[in-house]
């Protein structure tokens, strides 16, 4: 059995990881996370009625109490860093969904991993067909080097551009040729008109309700098109990748970036 703890568990993601984590015959749910709860058993929660899993207000109340195997964290960007960094420092593996993370930061928590030989995984998308996305359009990035992305989500979410934006553009920008789009000499005449830049790459976000998480990434050429788009419809979307991730950092000794290093 692998004991896992659910950082953020009242949070969409949260508790939608809480579930699966119940649901798994492998997984034990040895505790969640919520600086807020109000409750201090899952099962003061009506829908949670027969789970005898303590509720946490601090990561300090949860490592005194119980050992888990697997951190899971679905928060929020301003505590991300220092809830991984004490996984790692507690030979806890972290399973990283929250995203906002800098290039600095991963570098940093990879190396309190290797120091604390701890396997762990930080992904902005667990979605295996958003992997699928990233890495088509990669591919595609060698030989259409114009490309737009355009990430659309729910309007609660608080970083923009998306993890997974940021991600796509960073695996595009390993194998295409440097390149500025657009005219030389276009102005934006409304400030941000043209996105977000990312070596050249425009990033567009958009934030609507009703919206859960989707992402085209958009490729011109002389006289055609390329359009790859992921649409998560549901957030049980995430819940494979999120599942398998949890079976192989226990067997790892290295915190990893992203879910493609898994599948
Ligand atoms: N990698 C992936 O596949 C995916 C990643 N995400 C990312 O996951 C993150 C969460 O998204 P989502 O569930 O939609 O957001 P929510 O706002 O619904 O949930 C975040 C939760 O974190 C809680 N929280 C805040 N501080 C702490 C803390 N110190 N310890 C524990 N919990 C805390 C919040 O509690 P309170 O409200 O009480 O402050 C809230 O319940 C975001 O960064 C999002 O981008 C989302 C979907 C998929
Ligand atoms: O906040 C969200 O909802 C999501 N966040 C992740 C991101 O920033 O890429 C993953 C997915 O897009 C949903």
């Amino acid at each position: 059995m692998i004991k896992i703890v659910v950082a953020g568990f009242k949070g969409k993601m949260g508790m939608t990881a809480t579930k699966m984590v119940l649901s798994h015959e492998g997984f034990e749910l040895a505790g969640v996370i919520d600086p807020h709860a109000a409750e201090t058993n899952l099962q003061d929660i009506p829908e949670f009625h027969g789970q005898n899993v303590p509720v946490f207000k601090t990561k300090e109340d949860m490592a005194a109490a119980v050992v888990p195997d697997v951190w899971i964290d679905f928060t929020i960007p301003a505590v991300a860093y220092d809830n991984v960094q004490f996984a790692l420092e507690h030979r806890i593996s972290p399973v990283v969904g929250t995203t906002g993370f800098t290039e600095t930061q991963i570098g940093e928590l990879q190396a309190i991993a290797e120091k604390n030989h701890v396997g762990g995984l930080i992904a902005p998308n667990f979605a295996v067909g958003a992997v699928l996305m990233m890495s088509f359009a990669k591919k595609a990035a060698e030989y259409f080097p114009d490309v737009e992305i355009i990430e659309l989500h729910h309007d609660n979410k608080l970083d923009a551009p998306s993890g997974t934006a940021i991600k796509t553009a960073e695996m595009m920008a390993e194998v295409r040729g440097k390149k500025q789009q657009g005219h030389p000499d276009e102005k934006e005449l409304i400030a941000g008109a043209r996105g977000a830049d990312y070596d050249g790459m425009r990033i567009h976000s958009v934030r609507l309700p009703g919206l859960i998480a989707h992402q085209q990434v958009q490729f011109g050429n002389v006289g055609e098109g390329l359009t790859i788009r992921h649409d998560s419809y549901d957030r049980s979307s995430f819940m494979t990748g999120v599942a398998l991730a949890c079976e192989k950092v226990v067997t790892m000794d290295k915190l990893i970036y992203g879910l493609e290093h898994l599948l």
